[in-house]
């Protein structure tokens, strides 16, 4: 395998680099940016990790805006592949990264290239790719799936500051998640599978409200000038970025009751991209056909507002997909396995998997309803993936051997 020159960005408060041109998002602040020093990452620690074709790391992104669920997510979907997830060992108490067995979550905000002073002399937020690194954070994935280790910056949250960076050893599936995922190109080509949590501002903000009020003692004002003051940004450079998506999963109102503003029961809707490589997307009933199901019955518990399941093709920003949607929650997870026996191709390795991984997360936000189904579902189909990538790797030699 060759070995590639690694760069790395100066990661002081300077503002980075500009989106490049084929990246299809504005170019209005172009001409504000400044030019990076690059130097070798050789002068910091790297170190190449020697690995075959089998081996080589599959990539997985996953976007979504501050707050809406995606370390939940990220929960759900290393619990699928066995093993507790856990910040390295005996390094930065703040790191942001989650290593397991087989998967490394490495969080996007390490990329930051302004910290929050810096951030805020510039008048931008974390948001704008000028407070981002993506030379950096391009270099770096790429080294990582080439089999290469990398020194990662790590943005500390609790001081708000740059810390110095610790070292990420090429694992077998590398999942980035954050703000930015599939924002430039160059890393868009690096991933495998990527999703957007994609959660509509009503629910955003009863979300926030809850954890920031109740956590970590936010007032309701603050919280709603915060949401406010990021919504520009989010509009032009998170939310594009779900065209992009092979999966998305969409968190919206409830349709069940009418005029609802509690926000406490939710329609979602796992809109799933056709002929994504090894990617199958689940259906209901009968594939291809359009099913409205009320499940509610015998079988199932329902209490008001009850459960509504739809699937269906559709097109997502001119692609052809599948949507799979519930509104509703459950009364009772262990009957949640009614409900799986009538969905197909979710990669399950035995009968009931998704319903015996949801009841072992009942704790979790959204057990109850379709964010915590589908967000385990898509971990299912994110495992078989994997699987399906690793041997038709491994079948490649023998394929090519016959020829
Ligand atoms: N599916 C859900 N149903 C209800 N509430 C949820 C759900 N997912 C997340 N939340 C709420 O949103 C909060 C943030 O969730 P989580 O920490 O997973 O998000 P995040 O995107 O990782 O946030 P951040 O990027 O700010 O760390 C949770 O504390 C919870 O209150
Ligand atoms: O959007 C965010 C991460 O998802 C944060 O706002 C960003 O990383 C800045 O963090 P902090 O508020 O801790 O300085």
């Amino acid at each position: 395998m060759a070995v590639s020159t690694i760069y790395a960005l100066s990661s002081t408060s300077s503002i980075s680099t500009p989106p490049k041109p084929h990246s299809p998002f504005s170019q209005k602040h172009i001409l504000l940016f400044t030019t990076t020093t690059k130097k070798p990452l050789s002068s910091r620690r790297s170190a190449l990790i020697s690995c075959s074709a089998e081996d080589k790391t599959v990539v997985i992104s996953l976007a979504a805006d501050s707050g809406c669920g995606k370390s939940t997510f990220m929960r759900r979907l290393t619990s699928v592949f066995g093993g507790a997830a856990e910040p390295p060992r005996g390094g930065n108490p703040d790191s942001n990264t989650l290593i397991s067995d087989t998967t490394t979550v490495i969080c996007l905000d390490d990329y930051h290239s302004l910290d929050r002073t810096g951030r805020k002399e510039k008048g931008v937020t974390a948001l704008d790719p000028r407070a981002n690194d993506f030379d950096l954070m391009y270099e770096q994935v790429k080294a990582l799936k080439d089999g290469s280790a990398v020194d990662k910056p790590i943005y500390n949250h609790v001081s708000g500051l740059l810390d110095p960076p610790e070292l990420i050893k090429p694992p077998k599936i590398l999942v980035i998640e954050g703000l930015h995922p599939m924002y430039d190109e160059r890393v868009r080509d690096l991933l495998d599978f990527s999703i957007y949590l994609d959660i509509s501002n009503e629910v955003k903000f009863a979300w926030k409200i809850q954890r920031d009020m109740a956590e970590r003692g936010h007032s309701l004002e603050s919280i709603k000038a915060s949401i406010e003051a990021r919504k520009p940004d989010f509009d032009a450079y998170i939310d594009p970025q779900k065209q992009f998506a092979d999966a998305v999963i969409e968190v919206l109102p409830t349709q069940l009751i009418p005029d609802d503003n509690e926000g406490k029961v939710l329609r979602v809707r796992l809109i799933m991209k056709e002929g994504v490589k090894f990617f199958n997307p689940v259906y209901l009933f009968d594939e291809g056909s359009t099913i409205s199901w009320i499940p509610c019955g015998r079988k199932l518990t329902c209490s008001y507002p009850g459960i509504k399941f739809s699937y269906g093709p559709d097109t997502y920003y001119g692609h052809e997909v599948s949507v799979l949607e519930m509104d509703g929650q459950f009364d009772r997870l262990d009957e949640l396995i009614y409900v799986e026996s009538h969905l197909s191709n979710l990669s399950t390795k035995f009968y009931g998997e998704v319903t015996q991984q949801m009841l072992k997360h009942s704790d979790f936000p959204g057990s109850n309803n379709g964010t915590g189904l589908f967000q385990t579902i898509v971990g299912l189909k994110i495992r078989d993936l994997f699987e399906q990538i690793v041997a038709s790797r491994a079948a490649a030699p023998l394929e090519a051997a016959k020829v």
